[in-house]
């Protein structure tokens, strides 16, 4: 007899395209969202591509909520029409002859649906993504973060049990970037289905994802949640790229308090739910309390010591914990080590605010 198939992803495919080779084993518990990084050529497109059956996989099974999709083995390989997959792509695909309704009703219709039926659940979508009013627009009188809110239902209506954003929110401009990024992890959190997002934003990554997985050069090679990933980067790439402190918080004025008797300065005014970034070498470490222009100034004591890279990154419990990048010869002047109590602080400039 053979195992059930498990009730989220599992995936271990070889795929080749030409000298490019992904090699991969991957699987996700429902509700889970990994954020999948990695540099230019990694092989991310490929990999959403393989799980959507965009391509068919050279070797391998892919399997979702119970159901196997891929198994080269017995030449098996489902159709990407007949995939529960939702897969957005970058640039949206909306058909641009079909207004919002038709779209969205698009994936219903193609399972056979009526045509009124399958255009009251899209309206019904088009109200839970706030977009009521835009039912008879076309595509190219949407802005960017409508359109990623109509390619986001037209997937969703089908009730996919695997889902694919590449790059999401790539399209954006930065102002509406936070917000929509803000409106999409929403929608991720009562999603009960497993979610893979390709960014190459590493805020974007440490905000929607509940596990990260890195791939370079087809290859997985780190694989865990956010904090750490941020902690123990295993290559220079995860290190450049999430290494990043990140805090919750709210804001007031130019303040933001982030724990009890803990708040960080910032350079611009906000109010409500924010966060807060700041990567790891815009922290200044200091035996003595600093007299200098910083606003943020933070007492705080080294956990951890650890090469990274040129630099030494430090990690350091306090009222702000965070993650320190320090030259080596910092490290030998000042003596530190695990136990050494140190100052931290951070130019207010330094510090990304954004809407939680
Ligand atoms: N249609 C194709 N035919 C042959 N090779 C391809 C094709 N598309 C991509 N490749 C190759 O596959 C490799 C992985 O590409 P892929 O687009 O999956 O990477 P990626 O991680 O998504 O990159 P990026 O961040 O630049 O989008 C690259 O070496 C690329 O040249």
């Amino acid at each position: 007899m053979t195992a059930p198939l498990p009730p989220g992803l599992a995936a271990a495919v070889m795929v080749r395209r030409d000298e490019f080779v992904l090699n991969v084993e991957l699987s996700a518990e429902p509700g889970e969202v990994i954020v999948l990084l990695g540099p230019n050529g990694a092989g991310k497109s490929t990999l959403l591509e393989v799980l959507a059956g965009v391509l068919r996989p050279d070797t391998g099974r892919i399997s979702v909520a119970g159901v196997l999709l891929d198994d080269t083995a017995r030449r098996l390989h489902v159709d990407k029409a007949r995939r529960r997959v939702g897969f957005v792509v970058q640039d949206y695909l909306l058909f641009p002859h079909m207004n919002v309704v038709e779209n969205v009703a698009f994936g219903l219709r193609a399972r056979g649906m009526r045509r009124e039926h399958a255009q009251s659940h899209a309206i019904a979508w088009l109200e839970r993504m706030g977009l009521e009013g835009f039912e008879r627009r076309k595509p190219r009188e949407l802005s960017g973060g409508q359109a990623q809110r109509v390619a986001l239902a037209r997937s969703l209506i089908v009730d996919p049990r695997l889902l694919l954003l590449d790059e999401p929110l790539a399209a954006l401009d930065a102002g509406s970037r936070p917000k929509v990024r803000a409106e999409l992890r929403r929608h991720l959190e009562s999603y009960p289905g497993c979610t893979i997002v390709v960014t190459h934003d590493p805020i974007e990554a440490m905000l929607l994802a509940t596990r990260v997985v890195v791939l370079e050069s087809g290859e997985i090679v780190q694989d865990g949640t956010p904090s750490e990933l941020a902690r123990h980067p295993r290559t220079e790439y995860v290190a450049r790229l999430v290494g990043l402190n990140l805090l919750r918080g709210t804001a007031s004025g130019t303040v933001v308090e982030v724990g009890p008797h803990a708040v960080v300065a910032v350079a611009r005014e906000v109010s409500g739910a924010v966060y807060v970034a700041f990567p790891p070498h815009a922290v200044t470490i200091s035996t003595d309390r600093p007299v200098g222009s910083a606003r943020n100034v933070w007492p705080g004591r080294v956990t951890d010591v650890e090469a990274h890279g040129d630099l030494v990154r430090l990690t350091i419990d306090g009222t702000v914990p965070m993650l320190a990048d320090v030259t080596p010869v910092a490290v030998a002047d000042l003596g530190l080590g695990p136990g050494s109590d140190v100052w931290a602080s951070v130019k207010a400039s330094e510090v990304t605010v954004y809407p939680a």
